[in-house]
């Protein structure tokens, strides 16, 4: 089977590296920014045209929340316009895609977890790109399974549990959000979710929802951080609901993972055991 990877070098990108190594029936190609630009659809059917392609997880994305929404147009061009490329050159060679999406397409305005049956409505200007691409891929292809996943940590990249982790080191205040409720997902757990799918050949294409288990704030999740890497004693963490920021987010964005257990058997950990798993080794 050969699985093209976009956007390899991203923190989901590299998780997905990393545990392709016990995927050996798998014939990865992974291509970065530099090596295949999603946003060329000439480009992508070049690709596709030379190699024979069975699946694309598409991990590549414009993610900057902040910026997003002063380049709205960036935003859009990459969660949205380009995997419209995506979608259609899958359609044209019968490439199955798996496409990454975000808690964020929906407005938080509930506290029950959200279901695939729910509508989405992003409040932010990334939200809104992302919705565009789920769009793009539901109107185009068939072949496809949209996942949203929420609050992605991991050893790679930039992201929350990094910048708190790096920040302990100079800094002994922390202030942080208690206003938005959500659940931290170890990047590693989705990487292993996305090359279930693919291994167990599964054509139950649609949407679905995956994250860790349980729920918590910000603030909830840097105080977990802090605790499990023994830096907790001697910082003062403080909450607030008040955190400045350019872009809104969802005060509430838990998924429901019925779905995904149901279809796919996931064995999922909660937010907290698969933190301490990463944290721990
Ligand atoms: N991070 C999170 O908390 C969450 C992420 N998601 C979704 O999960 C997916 C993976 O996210 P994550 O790995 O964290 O994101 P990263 O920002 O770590 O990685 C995204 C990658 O996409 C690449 N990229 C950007 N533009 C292009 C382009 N035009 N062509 C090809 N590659 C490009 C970037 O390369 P470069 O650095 O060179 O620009 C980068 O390597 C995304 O779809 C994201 O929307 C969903 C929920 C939460
Ligand atoms: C660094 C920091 C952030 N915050 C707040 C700001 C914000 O409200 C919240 C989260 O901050 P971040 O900017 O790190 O996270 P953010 O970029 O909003 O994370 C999102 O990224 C995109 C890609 C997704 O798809 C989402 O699922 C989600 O993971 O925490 C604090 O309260 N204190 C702090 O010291």
């Amino acid at each position: 089977m050969k699985v093209l990877v976009t956007g390899s070098n991203g923190q989901l990108g590299k998780c997905i590296r990393l545990l392709g190594k016990n995927h050996p029936k798998i014939d990865f190609f992974f291509n970065t920014s530099q090596d295949l630009d999603i946003t060329k659809k000439n480009v992508l059917e070049d690709y596709f045209l030379r190699n024979n392609i069975d699946y694309v997880i598409n991990c590549a994305a414009y993610t900057n929340v902040e910026q997003s929404e002063k380049e709205p147009e960036k935003a859009m061009l990459v969660n949205g316009l380009a995997v419209k490329n995506i979608a259609e050159v899958c359609l044209k060679y019968d490439v199955i895609l798996i496409h990454i999406s975000t808690d964020y397409v929906f407005d938080g305005n509930t506290d029950i977890p959200y279901t695939e049956e729910n509508v989405p409505k992003p409040i932010n200007e990334y939200g809104k790109s992302k919705l565009y691409g789920e769009k793009y891929i539901q109107e185009i292809q068939e072949k496809y399974f949209i996942i949203r996943t929420s609050w992605l940590y991991s050893q790679f990249g930039k992201n929350f549990y990094k910048t708190i982790l790096e920040k302990s080191n100079t800094q002994q205040k922390f202030t942080i959000t208690t206003a938005e409720k959500g659940t931290p997902t170890n990047a590693n757990d989705l990487a292993s979710f996305l090359l279930g799918i693919i291994e167990e050949r599964s054509a139950n294409y649609g949407i679905y929802h995956f994250s860790n288990l349980g729920e918590a704030t910000w603030f909830d999740f840097a105080k977990e951080i802090l605790r499990l890497s023994k830096k907790l004693e001697g910082i003062k963490l403080e909450k607030t609901d008040n955190y400045p920021t350019f872009a809104k987010r969802p005060e509430y964005s838990v998924l429901s993972k019925e779905k995904a257990i149901k279809k796919f058997d996931a064995k999922i950990l909660t937010w907290q055991e698969s933190l301490k798993e990463l944290t721990t080794n």
